[in-house]
Formats: structure tokens, sequence, C-alpha cells
């Protein structure tokens, strides 16, 4: 076998954005500052104890670290293929227009969420565009730039998406019921009439406002749950986004249904850990017993495992639908085994084949669950599904475990059940013509495009992506001369809206040989102080979570009541 994929890793979710808020225009002259030795950058292993680098830089050099950091981070989650030049020049410049716009607005939280938006967007593979979209809108909702900026410094096509994006957050006020029915035909109304590339930016925007809801009043929360799980989660399921439908789903069940999402998700918060642990291993176990069958070798090219835990709304319906118990809904834990067979073309029928033999080998590996197989490949659903489900019984003595379902299918079969008439679209989004999703799907081919043609480098451009081995620099060293001047980070500063006694502050900091400007290298080590920064700030986060949970336990274990109810009955006695 030529190649075999990796497994999917559990979750599936997207990483965190790791921005965090401009500490406040404030502190000694950066001349004062120390200069942080690159080796700084090798942090030390303990992460308690980390080394002590140098202070960030103040006032418009933190601007430039934060402009910088953010860029980096944006880019990279996009992928090679996406972050051409054009299309980093277009983010900078949104992000050069919104920083300074947003980082004072809403105690810097705004500018948090701008950058966590631009972040699941990257995460969606969506366009430079959708991505600065997404970070201005906040600006335009804050009122910190206007229409008319965005125009004049980012360009035309990005303003419609922003425009389209407004029209369509107030589409749910043409409602007067948020019936099914209404539910139903508003969501039609929106894949037909807007910019797709709008209605995904859209979708970002809810996620990141259901990931606060907690600051708005209750009331507030319900209407905002509802419409998300009436209109908004079926939508990113029918455009095929399919771990932000599940996160939107979650979020507004958790607030819709209180008691119901408790005993849910106890349920499966008790077992998560140890469920998630169960399906990395054997996602690897069985790539490895696939690989080493002789008969998959020879007729299958490339294999590749999928792997998930159910979330907390998916499993609920699961459990009210007909009634059935915990213990009998088979896909807590998912598997999902694609198979690429070879195409020497010997044989038309090798693919369901290796199916079968893929099933055989489950069968010798684990407990199958007798009477719940179902092989839509040997008969396919009505619209065209094949695939071979099994479900397995991974429970040990003394230790009861939820049902694991595993589906076998090759490459063609799960892109039909991805985009085809038996898309997933049309099984969860709610979308019932199958006509309709194909439509849907062109359009958004249609404009991820046309958005990719825009944004293509042009080919006798020397400063191509493949030119540029660090995308920020060459934002900044505006005359391709592969030094950054005083002007060059004078002009990126007066953009911030910082002086040209910051730029020259700046220069003397990270300038390490005192020529005048930075080379590759001195910018290079300025890059990896930012992330040194960053990766800080990342685990200061990843402890304060800990922290939280587990003096919620603390809490949760009745010691604090223990506590005030020793000194109740002492009051009362007393
Ligand atoms: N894309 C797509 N996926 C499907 C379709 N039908 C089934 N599936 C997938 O296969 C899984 C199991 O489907 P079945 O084996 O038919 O099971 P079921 O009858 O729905 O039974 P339960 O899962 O126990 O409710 C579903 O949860 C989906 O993940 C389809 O038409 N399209
Ligand atoms: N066996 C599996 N292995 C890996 N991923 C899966 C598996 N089954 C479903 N998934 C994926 O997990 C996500 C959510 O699945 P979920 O269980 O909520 O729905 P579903 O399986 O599509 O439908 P149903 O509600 O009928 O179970 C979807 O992206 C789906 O493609
Ligand atoms: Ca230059
Ligand atoms: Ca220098």
């Amino acid at each position: 076998m030529a190649t075999a994929a990796t497994a999917a890793a559990v979750p599936a979710g997207g990483r965190p954005y790791r921005y965090r808020r401009a500490r406040p225009r404030c502190g000694p002259p950066l001349l004062h500052r120390l200069r942080l030795p690159a080796a700084a950058a090798a942090a030390s292993s303990s992460p308690l104890a980390p080394s002590t680098p140098a202070p960030p830089p103040e006032g418009g050099g933190r601007l430039v670290a934060e402009l910088v950091g953010a860029f980096n981070e944006l880019t990279e989650r996009m992928g090679e293929e996406l972050a051409t030049s054009s299309s980093s020049s277009l983010l900078f410049r949104a992000l050069k227009l919104a920083l300074p716009a947003l980082r004072d607005a809403d105690g810097g939280r705004a500018l948090a969420r701008a950058l966590a938006v631009a972040a699941s967007l990257a995460d969606l593979q969506m366009d430079a565009e959708v991505i600065s979209a997404g970070i201005l809108r906040e600006a335009l909702d804050a009122g910190a730039v206007s229409m008319r900026d965005v125009k004049a410094q980012i360009g035309i096509s990005t303003a419609h998406l922003l425009h389209e994006s407004l029209r369509l957050k107030h589409a749910p006020s043409k409602l007067d019921v948020l019936d099914d029915e209404s539910a139903s035909a508003l969501r039609k109304f929106c894949l037909t009439y807007y910019d797709i590339r709008a209605v995904i930016l859209e979708l970002a925007l809810k996620l990141d406002m259901m990931r606060h809801l907690d600051d708005l009043p209750k009331y507030l929360q319900r209407i905002k749950s509802l419409e998300v799980m009436k209109i908004y989660a079926p939508l990113a399921h029918a455009v095929g986004a399919g771990n932000l439908s599940l996160e939107l789903e979650d979020i507004s069940f958790r607030y819709l249904f209180p008691h119901s999402y408790d005993h849910v998700d106890q349920w499966l918060r008790s077992q998560e850990s140890e469920c998630k642990a169960l399906i990395n291993l054997y996602m690897e176990q069985l790539l490895q017993t696939l690989k080493a069958d002789e008969e998959l070798k020879r007729i299958v090219q490339d294999i590749s495992i999928q792997g998930r835990y159910k979330s907390r709304f998916s499993t609920m319906k699961k459990l009210v639908k007909d009634g059935r118990k915990p213990e009998d809904v088979k896909d807590i834990l998912a598997l999902r085994v694609i198979l690429e067979p070879r195409c020497d073309g010997t044989s038309s029928d090798w693919g369901p084949r290796a199916c079968h033999r893929t099933h055989e080998i489950i069968q010798a590996l684990w407990k199958e669950v007798p009477g719940r197989t179902k092989d839509y490949i040997s008969r396919p659903k009505e619209n065209g599904y094949q695939s071979l489900h099994v479900a397995i019984d991974v429970s040990e003595p003394g230790k009861m475990r939820p049902l694991m379902e595993i589906q076998i299918r090759t490459k063609e079969m799960h892109r039909f059940a991805v985009g085809g008439d038996a898309s997933h679209s049309l099984y969860k989004g709610g979308l019932t013509d199958p006509g309709e999703a194909k439509r849907l799907k062109a359009i958004m081919l249609a404009a991820a495009e046309l958005a990719a043609l825009c944004l293509r480098d042009l080919p006798d451009s020397d400063r191509g992506v493949g030119n540029c081995k660090n995308p920020a620099f060459c934002q900044l060293d505006k005359n391709g001369d592969g030094r950054i001047s005083i002007e060059e980070l004078t002009e990126v500063m007066e953009d911030l809206g910082a002086g040209g006694e910051d730029a020259t502050e700046l220069m003397h900091l990270l300038d390490a040989n005192s020529d005048g400007s930075l080379s590759f290298d001195e910018f290079e080590s300025f890059q990896r102080q930012i992330e040194l920064m960053r990766s800080l700030e990342d685990e200061d986060d990843h402890y304060r979570k800990i922290l939280k949970e587990k003096l919620h336990t603390v809490d949760s274990a009745g010691l604090i009541h223990v506590y005030r109810k020793k000194l109740g009955d002492k009051l009362l006695v007393s």
C-alpha cells in the first residue's frame, strides 16, 4: 500500500483562538526595556517555571506585536493554499484598520471577539475576504469604522460581504412566530437570496455570540437560542459547516432546556475523557491492523479513519426519538473507515470487497453487537447512500461503556454521503429537495472560485507567496528590498494610530546590529518573542480553566456547604 492516512484527532472542534486583549497604553518607555535574547524562545520545559523573558513592547510597539501575532496565527490557520500574497495583503490591511479601532471598544473584548470570529472562519477554510469581513464586522457594529472606510481601504468586495451579512443579521425579524414552517422558509430564503459566504460569516458571528451568551439577560438568551436552534444550526448543517452546527446546537440546547441538558451533559461528561482516549486508541489500532492485512494491501491504496464523540444535542435527540435507553444509542463513540481502492481497473468490485474485508477484520478484533449491522453497500438506501455500519460493544468485565458505531465506506461513497443526493446537508440540514442541495453546492463553489480568482497571485509577481518565506515580513517590507526600514516601520505605526517616536523605539529594541533597519533574522527573533508571550498567555488560560473546574468540584462535593451548615447550626445554637 503506498500510503495510509493518519487518523483524525478527537475532538474534531477547532483550536481556540489564542488572542489576548491588549494591555493599556502605559508603562515605562520602550527603550528602558530589556532586549529578549533569541534563545529565550526555547522556553523552560517546566510550564510553571518559564524562563523570564523581557516584557513585551508597549504602546505602538505592542500594537505592531499584536498585528504581527494575529496575522501569523490567521495565515497559519488558513494554510498555504489560501494564504496567497494578495490574501495576505488584504488580511494585513483589515487588521491594520480594525486593531486601533477596536482595541479600546468594549474594554478590549470587541477586538478579542473580532479575532475569534476570524479564526473560526479561517478554520472553515474561508478565503481572506470573508476573514477580513469577519474582523471588520465587529468594528462596524461598534461604530469604530464606517462602510466608506472599508470600501476605501479594503475594497468593494469585502464591503459587499459586510453589507450582505448585515442584511442577514436582521433576517429573523421578518418572522412574527418562529415555528418550524416559517423557520424552514426563512432558511430557504437565506440560502437563495444571500451571498453564501455572507451566510457563513453570519454563522461564525452567531457562534461567537452564543459562546458569550452568559453576558446577556435571560430572556434574550432564550430568544437568541431559539433563533439559532431553528434557523442558524440547520443552516450550518446545510452549508456543510458540520462542527459549527454541532456547537451551535449544543449551546442553544443548554439555554433552552437547561434541565434536560444537565442530564445529558452529566452522563456524557462522566465518561468523556475516557471515551475520547479510547476512540484515539481504537483508531490507531484499527489503522495498523488494516494496513497489515495482505488482502487489503492488494486492493486498497489508501485508508483513513475519522473518530468522534457524540454531541449533547444529537444524543438527546436519539434518546427522546423513540424512548430508547442510553445503552441502546449505538453511536456515542464512533469511527469511520474510508478506503480508497486501487485504480488499476482489474475489478470494479474492489471497493465493496475492501469494505467487507474491513468488516471481517473488525469482527476478529472486537465484539460486534448481533442484529445491529446495516449493510447499505449491498442494499443502498433509497437516496443512494452507501456505507456498512456495525455496532461494537467496548465494555469490559465490570466496566459498562456506551456502544461504538463503525461506518465503513469507500472514498467515492463518502463523497456521495457528504455532497451527493444522500448528503449530510439533506440528512441534517432540513433541506428536502436534492436539487436544492446541488444548487447550493454549485453556488458555494462558484463563490469560492470567484474569490480565489480575485485573490490569486499574478504569475509575474516576484512577491508571490512562493517567494515570501515570511508573509508578515513581506507585508512590512513594502519595497521588497529584504529589510524593514524606519520609514516602513513608521508607516505601519501611523496606520495603527501610533507616532514615529514609537517606531524609533521599536527599531532600537529590535535592531540587534544597530544598522538602522530590521533584517529578516532580526524580525524573526521579534516573532519568536511574540510567540513566546502568546504561549504563556495560553498556558495561563489553560491553568485558569483547570483551577476553576477543580475549585468548582470542591464546591459540588459539598465541602463548602458542610462548612456553611456547621456555621449555620452554630449560629442557631448561640
Ligand atoms: N449522509 C448520510 N448519512 C447517513 C444517511 N443514513 C444514515 N447515515 C449515517 O449513518 C448513521 C446510522 O444510520 P443507520 O445505521 O441507518 O441507523 P439508524 O436506523 O438511523 O439507527 P440509529 O442510529 O440507531 O438511530 C447515521 O447516524 C448517519 O451518521 C444518509 O442518508 N446520508
Ligand atoms: N461513525 C462515525 N464516525 C465518524 N464520524 C461520524 C460518524 N457518524 C457520524 N459522524 C460525524 O459526526 C458528526 C455528527 O454526527 P451525529 O451523530 O450528530 O449525526 P449523524 O450520525 O450524522 O446522524 P444521527 O443523528 O442520525 O446519528 C457528523 O459530522 C457526522 O458526519
Ligand atoms: Ca524595505
Ligand atoms: Ca539591523
